[in-house]
């Protein structure tokens, strides 16, 4: 099965053993992956746009010292298939207030029934008062369909078979709701109303909206919706302003570009994704695991890794670059804290300047610092004063410096007081160091001398 994600990786494949010049590679890349984002129904235009980005990154960016331009241009791949999905971040699937109203929109048999009931047990599961609506009168078995999942669930169910409009019956399912005390609502709507009756249907999800003034529409899409995707995610987010996206079936063996295109039209972001047809298979979509999967994890891990411990390598030597030139202050020690957890202690660092790594004490203890210790310090040095941070020594002068920021940190004078022996402790190590450095320059060979040591 040739689909987004065999093709994908079978085109970085290609690109990583290919012998042509390496711009000749990046174009003969570009071309495989249009082929393959079309063919598994990724709208042409977001085609474009997206590999276009790819080719401008390829050819201006310059990798970091260390890296091999082929490297680095999976690494550019990987961010932008990230970006086009979403975004690094996870959305925050929680509602941001109480009661929250959820209606959903989608064409007929993408799951929506469904995906209501599986809300309703994820949102149950934490703890939150669900209510479900049925306001799909078109489709005959939804009522009972949906009613049954509630039980199955266990949340409370609203829905009148003697009504036929569904605004009215939003509006009521809501009161008896709200009445409940529900803390979030999901109505369920009509995907269809009968052939070439489209313009109906939007006009419905109007007016549904216009009755319940929802928190959130959120459209429910088919992974295998193919090409219609793009032109159906507009005209629904034209009627109703969509918040988000759920993918349904991504279990199944999907080309699953459709969404991706959808993504595109509406701005919107994938919420959630539906993997199976059980309550409870569903979860929060994470745009870096889908990136990871479709490029082929297993494959490109070991040149990510690569990639990004050669940078934060740079950053380290930048770092002790900095240390070394001579200006330690609270601002350098606060981006040395920020940076502790992704690159390793201030000894990692001091190691890394030339010749030095020898002259360092063994018992690195007085250089580690606790997570909890290092949060705490960051937000001392948030409340100096800017000609704090850049003279810590003021501190030791006027000792109502060091009582009013630990009462800005809300910590005590001690923790600032400890912050600064640490800042100190550094301070006379880098002295030492550089006295060391510049002696051994000038009787000759330093770094060679210390390295043998
Ligand atoms: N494999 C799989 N099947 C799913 C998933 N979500 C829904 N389904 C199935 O898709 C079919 C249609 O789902 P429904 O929830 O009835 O669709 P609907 O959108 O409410 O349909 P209408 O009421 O006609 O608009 C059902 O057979 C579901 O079991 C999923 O994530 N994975």
């Amino acid at each position: 099965m040739s689909n987004i994600f065999s093709g994908i990786k079978e085109a970085i494949k290609k690109f990583l053993s290919s012998t042509s010049p390496y711009e000749q590679s990046v174009e003969e890349f570009i071309r495989e992956l249009q082929r393959i984002l079309i063919k598994s129904d990724v709208n042409v235009k977001v085609v474009f746009e997206f590999t276009s980005k790819i080719r401008k990154r390829a050819l201006e960016e310059k990798p970091p010292q260390g890296v091999s331009r082929r490297d680095w241009f999976i690494k550019i791949v990987y961010e932008e298939l990230i970006s086009l999905l979403g975004g690094e971040e996870e959305l925050n699937v929680l509602p941001k207030k109480k009661p929250y109203v959820i209606m959903l929109v989608g064409v007929q048999g993408s799951g929506k029934t469904t995906t209501a009931a599986k809300l309703a047990w994820y949102y149950k599961n934490r703890g939150y008062r669900v209510g479900l609506i049925a306001a799909d009168t078109f489709r005959a078995g939804a009522y009972e369909q949906l009613k049954q999942l509630a039980e199955k669930v266990g949340v409370e169910f609203w829905g009148d078979k003697g009504l036929n409009d569904p605004a009215e019956i939003s509006r009521k399912g809501l009161e008896y709701h709200l009445s409940k005390k529900a803390e979030i609502i999901i109505i369920d709507t009509a995907g269809r109303h009968g052939y070439g009756e489209e313009s109906k249907l939007i006009d419905e999800m109007k007016a549904i909206a216009d009755a319940v003034k929802p928190d959130e529409v959120i459209l429910v899409l088919d992974a295998s919706i193919g090409q219609k995707a793009y032109d159906l995610a507009k005209k629904f987010h034209e009627a109703t302003p969509i918040g988000s996206i759920i993918i349904t079936k991504l279990d199944g063996t999907a080309k699953g570009g459709g969404a991706i295109s959808a993504i595109a039209a509406t701005g919107a972001k994938v919420k959630f994704v539906g993997t199976g047809e059980k309550v409870d298979e569903i979860e929060p979509f994470r745009p870096k695991n889908f990136a990871s999967r479709i490029l082929g994890m297993g494959d490109i891990e070991a040149i990510l890794e690569r990639v990004y411990s050669t940078m934060s390598q740079n950053e380290l030597e930048e770092m002790a670059d900095s240390l070394m030139s001579g200006n330690l202050n609270m601002k350098l020690i606060y981006k040395q804290i920020k940076q502790i957890r992704s690159m390793g202690p201030i000894g990692k660092i001091l190691r890394m300047i030339p010749g030095l790594s020898m002259s360092l004490p063994e018992d690195e203890g007085a250089l580690k610092v606790s997570e909890k210790k290092m949060d705490m310090w960051l937000n001392i040095i948030n409340s100096m004063t800017y000609e704090e941070m850049e003279k810590p020594e003021l501190l030791e002068r006027e000792k109502s410096r060091i009582r009013r920021i630990a009462i800005g940190a809300g910590v005590a004078q001690e923790d600032v007081r400890e912050l600064l022996n640490y800042y100190n402790y550094i301070k006379k190590l880098l002295k030492q160091l550089k006295r060391r450095k510049s002696l051994l320059k000038k009787f000759g060979g330093a770094d060679e001398f210390l390295e043998e040591e």
